[in-house]
């Protein structure tokens, strides 16, 4: 399904986000894990969390939609005794933490994705796993894969350059283990606020984690206890509003901001900030106001931010001068190729753009609407549809592929004055 993004005013809106799909995708895990019950309010209902509920429960873990938003999840009763498939669709963050899980269990557990997940790179995780004494089968170190544990040997390294979910998944793990765990991460690690998120929720279940340096000890054989949580907001939805708020102008309310949040794109504000933006806290709101000032170009360092580069990019083509997003050569390994795929989009529309193996650079300038691909990449289509509110003519290609994160973005995105329609 393509759709047309009519352009708007100033904009004057509130809005509601749903429950991170980030602290999701790790309470569910967690929860799956935990020896008693616990409860899960706020939970996004999107392909992501609804593939990983699916997933864990293949596996014999016990966790129920009850209405709404809740998930309530009971102790495993028994390890399986025999092998099963798992689907991961489109979840980088499951397709890793589910490989780490599958590995404590005695039986080979086969893991499949969508055609864009199965050519994402899952070497990283594999190869800890071979490490730690684990059987994988896989023909190039993608998915499929058929992951046979349990684990054997309790100390690897892990190359942290390619992605943080590799960490973030034996972490996840490690408790569980019969022994002390010791995990050192080699290289220039990426999207380190990830791994604190992950150790932040750990230690709310009760467990031990020891972090020195680029080494991370956890103590074996530690439940984790249960309880009920409440999962707060998204920072990564939240930044199309800002984004709609600096390009449209007006004033955007974020009724509820995670402000406590460790995620590194909930510092997404500050970008806005330092291009022009006027931010302000309220409580727990945030008000975002663009009004006569102009919006200018500024070099930012996105290491920590990968998914919200997209969204400045959009941001950038309504600056003056370059915005320089630098540190991203891991975005070359999301859903899409988000620096070359996002360049060439953006470059479909007259933007000046420039890229390299980590970098990207936008130059605002007059742009001219036209039809755009998303690439099986949700953030894809959620930034470049921030495009159309500004330039008429912009056709978001399949933009049904928002579905992985936020079903309902383009009805939200109308709710702030943003309208769309469906066209051929
Ligand atoms: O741990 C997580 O929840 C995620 C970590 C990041 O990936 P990388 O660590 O691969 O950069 C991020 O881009 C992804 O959307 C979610
Ligand atoms: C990269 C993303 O997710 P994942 O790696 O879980 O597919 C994302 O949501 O932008």
């Amino acid at each position: 399904m393509n759709r047309e993004i009519i352009p708007a005013d100033q904009l004057q809106a509130k809005v509601q986000l749903s429950g991170s799909k980030y602290l999701a995708n790790r309470w569910v895990v967690l929860a799956a894990l935990a020896s008693q019950p616990v409860v899960l309010n706020n939970v996004v209902n999107n392909d992501d969390i609804n593939t990983a509920i699916k997933g864990l429960n293949a596996l014999g873990y016990r966790l129920v939609q009850q209405d709404g938003a809740t998930i309530i999840s009971l102790p495993r009763e028994q390890k399986l005794d025999r092998g099963v498939e798992v689907y991961t669709a489109h979840s980088g963050t499951f397709s890793r933490f589910i490989a780490a899980v599958a590995a404590l269990d005695a039986v080979p557990i086969h893991l499949f994705g969508s055609d864009k997940m199965n050519s994402r790179p899952m070497a990283g995780i594999f190869s800890a796993l071979r490490d730690l004494g684990v059987a994988i089968e896989s023909e190039d170190d993608t998915l499929p894969a058929t992951i046979t544990g349990p684990v054997k040997v309790l100390e690897c390294s892990i190359d942290g350059s390619i992605s943080s979910q590799y960490i973030s998944a034996l972490l996840l793990i490690a408790p569980k283990l019969a022994d002390d765990f010791v995990l050192t991460i080699t290289g220039d690690a990426v999207s380190t606020h990830y791994i604190d998120m992950t150790i932040d929720l750990m230690r709310q279940l009760g467990v031990k984690v020891d972090v020195t340096g680029k080494q991370y000890r956890v103590k074996g054989a530690q439940d984790y206890r249960g309880g009920e949580f409440t999962i707060a907001p998204d920072p990564v939805s939240s930044s199309y509003f800002m984004g709609a708020a600096a390009i449209c102008g007006g004033e955007v309310i974020l009724n509820h901001f995670d402000f406590a949040s460790l995620q590194g794109e909930a510092k997404f504000y500050h970008c806005l900030q330092q291009m022009g933006c006027d931010i302000q806290r309220n409580g727990q709101q945030m008000i975002i106001r663009r009004d006569q000032q102009s919006l200018i170009g500024q070099t930012f360092d996105m290491g920590e931010m990968p998914d919200v580069v997209q969204t400045l990019a959009s941001v950038a083509c309504f600056a003056q001068g370059t915005t320089v997003m630098k540190n991203i050569a891991h975005l070359a390994f999301k859903e899409s190729n988000r620096i070359v795929d996002t360049a060439t989009e953006l470059a479909k529309l007259g933007a000046k753009v420039e890229y390299g193996r980590d970098y990207l650079a936008v130059t605002g300038g007059e742009l001219v609407g036209t039809r755009l691909k998303t690439y099986d990449d949700h953030r894809m289509a959620m930034s470049l549809a921030l495009i159309g509110a500004k330039v008429p003519g912009v056709v978001i290609e399949d933009a049904d592929v928002v579905s992985k994160s936020f079903p309902n973005y383009f009805d939200t995105l109308a709710t702030v004055g943003i309208q769309s329609k469906i066209v051929p």
